[in-house]
């Protein structure tokens, strides 16, 4: 094998293993707890008593390591406006369509998704652990919490953006972000999104997505001449909607239980929502046509995010994330590939995103910073723990090789058999 010596900097981040207390994930749980007491307002988190958040030296020192293991990074910036990572209202249909989702507030109970003016810092909590996800509940994201977290708050958030900074100003515990779809690949954007924030992915669930087409009651297929979702949930069943008659106009919104609210309150009999059955209930929409995803084995996969990193085990099977780029040398991703398959280590993604005009800042040793552009980023899973010499070994390789590399997060794998029939939504 050929295996090179670990330098200080991974030296470095293994001293924490002995000493630190373990902390993982908890287990989790097929059933889903989606009862509405789980989910709690902005207003009902303050008043939560407080709790002592303190966070040991030796972590701290866990997460020094994994930035000097980061190579010579320390942080990057985007000098472009953020976006807040939302996908676009965009068209379906080769037609611009952009659905003008006025906020309404129902008559409900239901919690109203967080919005940036409600992101001031906030007193400790209770105990209980609290999630943050973009969408309004019914969502996936909401299911894919309780699915990581089986009694957590779940605390919608109206953009992603505002899901990572409830994380970063202590309102969450965590952020629960999509990042892949069986059918419909990765979610770029969120991707984005996990390089322009300092948050670690902590753990990841697998999501079986089981999409129902929601109208109002008594509306029939006749009637309708839209239908509205999340974009990926769209893009999902296209060919179901198609084969159901439904050659009507597709509009993209910023979650699929969004879609169905809006329905249910602007009193739309025009239009369906591509949403889960739970959003059918919680909103009085009536079910018309069950499981219209184009494919029955539809699998989203989501990561849990955290301000501090979990501490890496061996003794399960766990996933680690990178992301890297290079300004200089040839075949480089040949190189860095090859740092894993001498080790045996398998890959479980990997995917290149372009970066040409995003300037990354890069600190060298006298923390001198400069800002760099590089064309591509590429993102690597790989199935190895960061507790595991394989992985460090490799990891210092992949550093000789490339100019920007960050350790996104060390996590244990979901493990979860799930087969078509499995309706977690
Ligand atoms: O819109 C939602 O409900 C989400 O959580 C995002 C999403 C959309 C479609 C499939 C999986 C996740």
């Amino acid at each position: 094998m050929n295996s090179i010596i670990p330098s200080k900097s991974i030296l470095k981040s293994l001293s924490y293993l002995d000493s630190t207390p373990k902390l993982s994930i908890p287990r989790k749980n097929h059933h889903h707890q989606s009862n509405r007491s789980q989910i709690c307002t902005i207003k009902s988190i303050y008043k939560h008593e407080s709790r002592n958040f303190s966070v040991g030296s030796n972590r701290a020192d866990w997460q020094s390591s994994c930035a000097i293991l980061a190579s010579n990074v320390v942080s990057q910036q985007s000098t472009e406006k953020t976006d807040g990572g939302n996908a676009d209202i965009t068209s379906i249909n080769g037609v611009h369509q952009t659905l003008d989702l006025v906020p309404v507030q129902q008559e409900t109970n239901l919690p109203k998704p967080l919005s940036i003016t409600d992101l001031s810092p906030a007193p400790m909590h209770g105990s209980q652990l609290r999630v943050a996800y973009q969408g309004v509940p019914g969502a996936y994201s909401e299911a894919a919490a309780g699915k990581a977290y089986p009694n957590c708050e779940a605390i919608p958030c109206d953009q992603f953006e505002v899901a990572f900074q409830a994380v970063e100003l202590w309102i969450a515990d965590r952020a629960v972000l999509p990042v892949e779809n069986s059918l419909g690949g990765s979610i770029h954007r969120n991707y984005d999104l996990l390089l322009r924030h300092n948050l670690h992915i902590v753990g990841e669930v697998q999501l079986p997505v089981h999409h129902c087409l929601l109208v109002l009651p008594g509306v029939r297929k006749e009637y309708l001449n839209r239908v509205i979702s999340h974009p990926q949930a769209l893009s999902q069943c296209e060919l179901t909607l198609t084969k159901l008659g439904l050659s009507v106009a597709r509009e993209a919104v910023d979650d699929t239980a969004g879609a169905a609210e809006f329905i249910a309150t602007h009193n739309l009999r025009d239009t369906a929502a591509i949403a889960s059955a739970r959003a059918a209930e919680l909103y009085g929409l009536q079910i018309l046509a069950d499981g219209i995803q184009d494919d029955s084995s539809n699998v989203t996969r989501f990561v849990m995010l955290a301000r501090e990193p979990i501490i890496p085990r061996t003794d399960r099977p766990f996933k680690t994330s990178i992301v890297f780029a290079h300004d200089k040398g040839t075949s480089v991703l040949f190189k860095v590939l090859s740092a894993f398959a001498f080790r045996n280590i398998s890959l479980t993604k990997i995917e290149s995103r372009p970066y040409r005009n995003r300037p990354i800042r890069v600190v060298g040793d006298a923390s001198t910073g400069t800002a760099k552009h590089f064309e591509y980023m590429f993102y690597v899973d790989f199935e190895a723990s960061m507790a595991d010499p394989r992985a460090q070994n490799a990891l210092a390789e992949v550093q000789e090789f490339t100019s920007f590399l960050r350790v996104l997060g060390s996590y244990p794998m979901d493990m979860t058999p799930w087969s078509p029939s499995n309706r977690d939504m």
